[in-house]
Formats: C-alpha cells, structure tokens, sequence
C-alpha cells in the first residue's frame, strides 16, 4: 500500500527495502560444484542496508538522521534525494530537493567553476536565467571569485564544498538533505553554512542532515531519528536521540 502524501507533508518514506550485494572471492572449485548442484543457492550473499523503513516528515522539520558507521543513514538519504532506487517499498517528497550527498557529485571535473554552476544549477532544476540572476550572489557566497574560471579538477575538498553548498542553497529547496560533508570546510565557512541552514529552517525549509557532530545536529534539527542495522530504533526529540545513540556508543565501547 503506498501512503498519499498529503499538504503539509514533505517527505513519506513507506516501508522501504534497500539490499546490497556482499560480494566473495570464491575458489574455482566452489564455483564448478555451484554449477554442478544447478546453481541452487545464490553464489554471493545479499543483506538489507536498509529494512522495512518508514517516516513520515511534515513540512518545516528538522530531522537528525543519527546511526553509527555503516547503520544506513547514507543510503536512507541517497534514497529520499533519488540517487538510488529502493528494492521495496517507495519514496515521496513534495517541492523542490536539494542534496549534498557527495560533495561535487554533480560537478564535470574538466570544466571551469563558472559553468559547473550552470550545469549543477540546472540539474538542481533551476531554468537558465535563474541561474544568471543568483550567479553572482553564489560566487560571493561561495567565496572563490578568483577561481570561478578555474577547473574544478584543480579545486581543493573546501572549494568544492563551497561552490555546491552555495549552488544548492541558490536553487532555494523545499527540502534540504545534507550528508556528513560539512566536515571538510574550513571553521569560518562552517559557521557560515550552519548559519544559513538555521536561515532556511527559519523559513518553514525542511531539513534532513546527516552527521556525527552531534553537537551540531543538536543546535540545527528538532527532530531526531536513529538508525541501528538499517532499522529505525528511535524517532523522538533530537536531545533524547543523542543521549541514546551517546549510551549504546559507551554501550559498544565498555563491550569491547
Ligand atoms: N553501493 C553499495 N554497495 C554495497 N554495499 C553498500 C553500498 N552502499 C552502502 N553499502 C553498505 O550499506 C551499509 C550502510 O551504508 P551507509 O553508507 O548507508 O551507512 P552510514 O550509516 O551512512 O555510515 P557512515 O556513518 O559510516 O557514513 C554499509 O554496510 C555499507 O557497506
């Protein structure tokens, strides 16, 4: 059954299956006697990144998607942005979705700045002249004037970042996912990013970001969702998230 997305919501995840292969070396011999039984099993291993996943996000939240390494939260996000398909289940957003998933995924590494902005605009689903009115309001925010006719093969991580922070902020979303990248700006523009994210939160935006920096996610985001082995295991008030995913932490330390 697939939810109906009603005004007020933003994003309905429902019930959603995400599999990966587990890929193994296997020796010849294994193979021949795999051929030999018919190829009964399956000669690599499936498992569920992500299992039986649902959430419902109205307009206007902020939601912390907290997990430890490898829980799914990447996935999850690449899911909702539609970068991936899921295997089960089904995904919908209402408005405009900006994703900074991989920082630069969008960006064609052997042209310049200036028309990587028009081809990462675009592919945001801003039309042309939008994107020449924001140009110079992207440049400046971006704060890389002196390269924007530069290859961004030649761009180091912070320059990446902050040339699709920008673009992404420009194309103004409805709904803003971030992953884990605001890691590789420097101090002064990670300020400057997490002041216009708050910005956007301020305007009825919503927000799904991914980090670690639990400090920070608590500062940005109302709502907190965890992820345990592809499983949401709590959904509640961000501070009470945090301290959860802060116990089982000590939890997985005191057990090793
Ligand atoms: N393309 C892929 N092929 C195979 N396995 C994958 C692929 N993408 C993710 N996985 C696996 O799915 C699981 C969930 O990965 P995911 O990146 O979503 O976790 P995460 O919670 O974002 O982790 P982290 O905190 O380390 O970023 C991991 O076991 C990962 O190895």
């Amino acid at each position: 059954m697939t939810v109906q997305i009603r005004d007020e919501t933003a994003i309905v995840v429902d019930s959603i299956v995400k599999e990966f292969v587990l890929r193994h070396s296997r020796s010849l011999k294994e193979v021949l006697v795999w051929l030999l039984r018919g190829r009964k099993k399956e000669l690599s291993n499936r498992f569920k990144a992500l299992d039986n996943v649902s959430l419902h996000v109205a307009q206007g939240e902020t939601v912390a998607l907290l997990g430890l390494n490898g829980s799914g939260k990447s996935t999850l996000l690449k899911l909702i942005s539609g970068v991936l398909q899921p295997d089960g289940g089904s995904v919908q957003t209402r408005g405009r979705v900006a994703g900074l998933i991989e920082v630069g995924a969008g960006f064609h590494h052997d042209l310049s700045g200036r028309d990587n902005v028009f081809l990462n605009g675009a592919i945001l689903g801003m039309t042309e002249v939008e994107i020449k009115e924001k140009f110079d309001s992207i440049v400046e925010f971006a704060e890389i004037h002196e390269f924007i006719d530069t290859e961004v093969k030649f761009y180091s991580s912070g320059m990446y970042l902050r040339l699709a922070f920008s673009i992404a902020v420009h194309t103004d979303p409805e709904i803003f996912l971030i992953d884990e990248i605001l890691a590789v700006g420097d101090e002064p523009f990670q300020r400057k990013c997490i002041a216009k994210i708050k910005e956007l939160a301020a305007r009825g935006k919503t927000l799904f970001v991914v980090s670690h920096d639990l400090d920070l996610v608590a500062t940005v985001c109302e709502r907190g969702v965890l992820l345990e082995h592809g499983e949401i295991t709590m959904d509640g008030p961000v501070a009470e998230a945090v301290a959860e995913l802060r116990r089982r932490s000590a939890g997985d330390d005191e057990a090793s």
